[in-house]
This record gives structure tokens, sequence and C-alpha cells, in this order.
């Protein structure tokens, strides 16, 4: 059941390259350099990646080809923390501690490949709802059907955060030959000590022939999570779906505010210096959104070739299309077609159309479809800059051109 290559896909781990290999290596020796740059400042100090200038000096990605090579961030030695490093400490249990700002929360600086996670053993359900506890975590695990087995996961949506992970779930849940844990049980970040069989039974029950699948966006951007996806299963499926990284870390932006509406404007919080232009790329917000930084990771265990991209914007205006390709990946036969779909226009969204056995259509909650706030025009633009040669990069790692350089407006 091998998935079908994607454009581009063919070059795996260790593949030698053309002359286009040679650019590649350039741009990613730039931007790596950039990135060493902010790590040697912490992500704190005066010159932490001004963008795009840190950047000037790299030659532009050229056009993108069929054959990227895709471990073209491979960084120097000693730029990325090595994927066998122990896991660092976490940081976002600031934000519940008492006399811990939620501006020290939101800015607090993360390592390259760094959990952007509660403390261990604290678990998240998908923001559309609150947290997860480890009850419900059972309970996902307990209310299937009494039949199957309950096996590890064959296929992973991995991230990103705020990119429709959500609807990308509930779309392919609703193939029969699939079957999904609801919440997103952090195993991989945060419960990785709890061991294989807590996670086994986690999951739902499946027949011989379904595939089991779990999402939990946090992935995608935890330093250890491909080696230790690899140690469990080195054919394991990998999903992310991305999104402009721009509205995307608006979209983040806008669920913390829901929680702590406290929290200084997106303006302030994107800027170290906003008259110099300094973006505060230590703000996992931003940079959760360097996707090929992030990528550089995973293609150091997965060849490309086991990786799926998926459009988040395309999932909004073509779930159909987006799911056909998900079913060819995962290998399945192309159930979830146009006629699972509708758009509602008062959620202004794509919903599944009510399946027969149940009462309701299907849209998602509240938490998805938030309106964001108005963002000052010129912030955007200067995401925009900072955030360019990155998604060339991607798009040259990925060969896909996701067009979010094409974009008129952030929503
Ligand atoms: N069908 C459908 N319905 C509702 N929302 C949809 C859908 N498809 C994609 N999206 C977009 O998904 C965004 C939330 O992404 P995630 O589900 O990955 O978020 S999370 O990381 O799990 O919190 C969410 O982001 P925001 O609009 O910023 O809330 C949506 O734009």
């Amino acid at each position: 059941m091998a998935p079908p290559a994607q454009p581009g896909a063919q070059g795996g781990r260790g593949s030698k390259g053309p002359p286009a290999r040679k650019l590649l290596c350039m741009c990613s020796l730039s931007l790596c350099l950039t990135y060493l740059c902010y790590s040697l400042m912490g992500g704190t100090g005066p010159g932490a990646l001004r963008s795009p200038a840190g950047l000037r000096g790299s030659p532009a990605p050229r056009a993108l080809r069929a054959s990227p090579a895709p471990r073209a961030l491979r960084s120097p030695a000693g730029l990325r923390a090595s994927p066998a490093t122990p896991a660092p400490p976490t940081r976002a249990s600031n934000a519940s501690r008492p006399g811990v700002s939620a501006d020290a929360w939101l800015r607090t600086a993360l390592a390259p490949g760094e959990v952007i996670a509660a403390p261990s053993g604290a678990f998240e359900r998908d923001p559309q709802e609150s947290s997860t506890t480890d009850e419900e975590l059972s309970r996902a695990g307990s209310t299937t059907p009494d039949y199957g087995e309950k096996r590890l996961p064959q296929a992973l949506i991995i991230g990103v955060k705020k990119g429709g992970t959500r609807a990308l779930l509930e779309a392919i849940r609703a193939h029969p030959d699939v079957r999904a844990v609801g919440v997103e049980p952090h195993f991989f970040d945060r419960n990785y000590e709890k061991g294989l069989e807590w996670y086994r039974n986690v999951m739902p029950k499946t027949l011989d022939g379904q595939i089991t699948m779990e999402k939990t966006p946090s992935y995608f951007v935890t330093n250890e999570a491909p080696k230790r996806i690899h140690s469990m299963a080195k054919d394991t499926k990998l999903i992310v779906v991305v999104r402009n990284p721009v509205t995307r870390a608006i979209s983040d932006y806008t669920q913390t505010l829901s929680k702590k509406p406290e929290i200084p404007t997106f303006e302030v919080l994107a800027f170290k210096n906003r008259t110099l232009g300094l973006i505060d790329a230590s703000w996992s917000a931003i940079r959760i959104g360097i996707y090929a930084l992030h990528l550089e990771n995973w293609l150091q265990y997965f060849p490309l070739s086991q990786i799926l991209f998926v459009s988040g914007e395309r999932l909004i205006i073509d779930p159909a299309g987006e799911m056909a390709k998900v079913q060819d990946f995962l290998g399945l036969k192309r159930i979830v077609t146009e006629k699972h779909f509708y758009f509602n226009k008062t959620k202004g969204f794509p919903c599944l159309k009510k399946p027969e056995d149940s009462s309701a259509p299907r849209c998602l909650g509240k938490s998805k479809g938030r309106t964001h706030p108005k963002i000052d025009p010129d912030v955007i633009h200067r995401l925009r800059k900072f955030y360019k040669p990155f998604n060339v990069m991607f798009y040259q790692m990925t060969g896909q051109d996701f067009q979010w350089e094409q974009e008129e407006s952030d929503k």
C-alpha cells in the first residue's frame, strides 16, 4: 500500500543532487545562518532575526522544481538540538501559574525544535473545546464498539496548529475504513513516558484493514517527535495541514486572545522592535509558521513520500479535492467526496452533511472560524516579507507551491 509519490517526492534521504541541489544548499545555508543568529541571540538580543534583511544575502531559491532536494535545510552541526537530546523544559505552563504574565507566556523563547507545550502530563483537547483530561483520554479509548482490536496508529496528522487539522480529522473519520481518536493524545510530545501501551489504549478499536489515526498538531514543532514516531513504526504516514503562516499566526493569536483577553495586541507581540522592523520569531505564534525549519527535522527520519501536505486554504474552498489526495495517500478508496460536504453560509465553512444515522449535520464548533482581530496592514506586510524566504524554501522542499505570496489579504 505504498503511497503515490507526490510531485517532487523522489529525493528522500541521502539523495544526491544536480546543480539545483547546490542552489538549495546555498539557500539552506543562508537560512541556517539566519537561524543560527537567532539561536545565538537566544531570541532576546537586539539583533534577533531582523526580517527579512538577514536573509537578503541569500540567493533567492529559484522557481519550484519537479525534484526539490528535500534535505536542503540540513543544518550545520550544532545549529539544531539533536533529535536525540532530552526534551527541553516546556513553557506554556507559565500561563496558568499565578504571578506569571500572559505576556511572559506568549513571548517565552523557544529553542530550536522545542516543544510548544504544556507540562508533561497535561493534556490539551483540540481548542475547539478546552482541555483534555486523562479521564477523557481513557474514555476516548473505551467508548468504541466492542469489536476489533486497539492498534497503534498507522497515520498521524502532525500539524500544524490552526492549519485546519480538526476539519481534516473529522472529514477523514467519515471514511468507513478509518477510526480516529477524537481528542489530541499528545503522546509524542507530552505523554511519551507513559509508553506505547498507554498510547494504544487511547486508540479506538479497529477491524483488520481499518486505519487507526490521531491528530496532535504540536508534533510538527516537537524536536523529538520524528525520532519517536520513527521508532514506533518507520512506515507511519504523516499528514501536515499547512496554511499561510501569517494567517496562521493571527489565528493562533485569536485563540489565545479568546482565553486571555488581557494579552497585548498582535502588533506588539509580533515585534521585538517595531521601528527597526525586528520580528519576534521567538513568539510561538510566529515561530510555528517557519515550516521549512520544522520540516527539515522530519526529513531526517522520514522520506518526503511518506508525508502529505494538505493545503489549509484548499481544505476550505475544495474539501473534497483535498480529501481525494488524503484518501489516495492513505491507500483508501475515495469514499469521502463532494457528496459529504455542504457549504454552511452562517458558519462560513464547509460542514459534513448529516450522516444517515445521525440527526444533525456536523459543522465544527465555535472555536473554529473565530473572527480575527483587524491587524495593521503594515504589520501584515512586514510579516509577509519575513516569511517569504522560508515559504519559498518550503515550496522547494515539498515540491508544492501553496501560493501564499499571491494572497491579497488576510482574514
Ligand atoms: N470546515 C471547517 N470548519 C471550520 N474551520 C475550518 C474548516 N476547515 C478549515 N478550518 C480552519 O481550521 C482552523 C483551525 O485549525 P485547527 O483545527 O488545526 O486548529 S487547532 O490547532 O486544532 O486548534 C480555523 O481557523 P480560524 O478560522 O482562524 O479559527 C479554520 O479557518
